[in-house]
């Protein structure tokens, strides 16, 4: 079975969005309610939109799925998957472990669910570095024990450690052939 979404999932500041880039695949940009961090566009990282935009969107069933962190709602529209179930080419997206099984009921093996784990203490730091306040990082880090132990459902996990930002590409470029990418 052809591979056609690759989906990230794991802790905030885990490595998600740098494994995806390392990956280098199409991503499907998804929506959320939160404001951009500096250095985010609009499009290209997230489609941000305030809540009841996404509400709207939700009760007009222009949304596959959607899921609240930390007090905002994020989704994913149905015009952004369209072509997916059909096997338009490989894609990828990130995704809580509520989307992740969506996209694993959606699509069954043709989703590879690709768990990214690093230890709490490196989360933090890269929170630091990110510019996040320690309220912040307070409440993005309150759901780590669950996101990693939602990483069970995933099937492969990839270790994103410190100073590991080369063998991570290694080790992403090695699916490649997997996926017939
Ligand atoms: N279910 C679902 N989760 C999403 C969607 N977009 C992003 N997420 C997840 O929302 C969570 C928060 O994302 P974000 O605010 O970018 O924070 P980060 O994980 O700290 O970079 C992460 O676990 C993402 O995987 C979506 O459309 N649907
Ligand atoms: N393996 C790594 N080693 C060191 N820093 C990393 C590593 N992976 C990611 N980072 C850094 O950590 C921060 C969070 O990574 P990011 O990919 O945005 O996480 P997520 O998408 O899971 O929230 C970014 O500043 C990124 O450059």
């Amino acid at each position: 079975m052809n591979v056609s979404l690759v989906v990230f999932q794991g802790p905030s500041a885990s490595g998600k969005s740098t494994l995806q880039a390392l990956l280098g695949l199409p991503r499907i940009v998804t929506w959320t309610s939160r404001a951009p961090r500096a250095g985010e566009l609009d499009g290209v990282d997230y489609h941000f939109a305030p809540r009841q935009t996404l509400e709207r969107m939700k009760d007009a069933g222009d949304m596959l799925e959607t899921s609240e962190y930390r007090g905002h709602l994020y989704g994913t529209s149905l015009a952004s998957i369209e072509g997916t179930a059909r096997g338009a080419g490989l894609r990828s997206i990130v995704l809580d472990a509520s989307g992740a099984r969506v996209a694993r009921a959606l699509l069954g093996e043709r989703a590879l669910l690709l768990g990214v784990a690093a230890s709490r203490a490196e989360c933090e730091a890269r929170l630091l570095a990110r510019g996040s306040d320690a309220a912040q990082i307070a409440a993005r880090l309150a759901g780590y024990d669950e996101e990693i132990a939602a990483l069970s459902g995933c099937d492969l996990i990839v270790r994103s450690g410190d100073g590991a930002l080369e063998r991570a590409g290694e080790i992403v470029q090695a699916l490649r052939p997997l996926l017939g990418a």
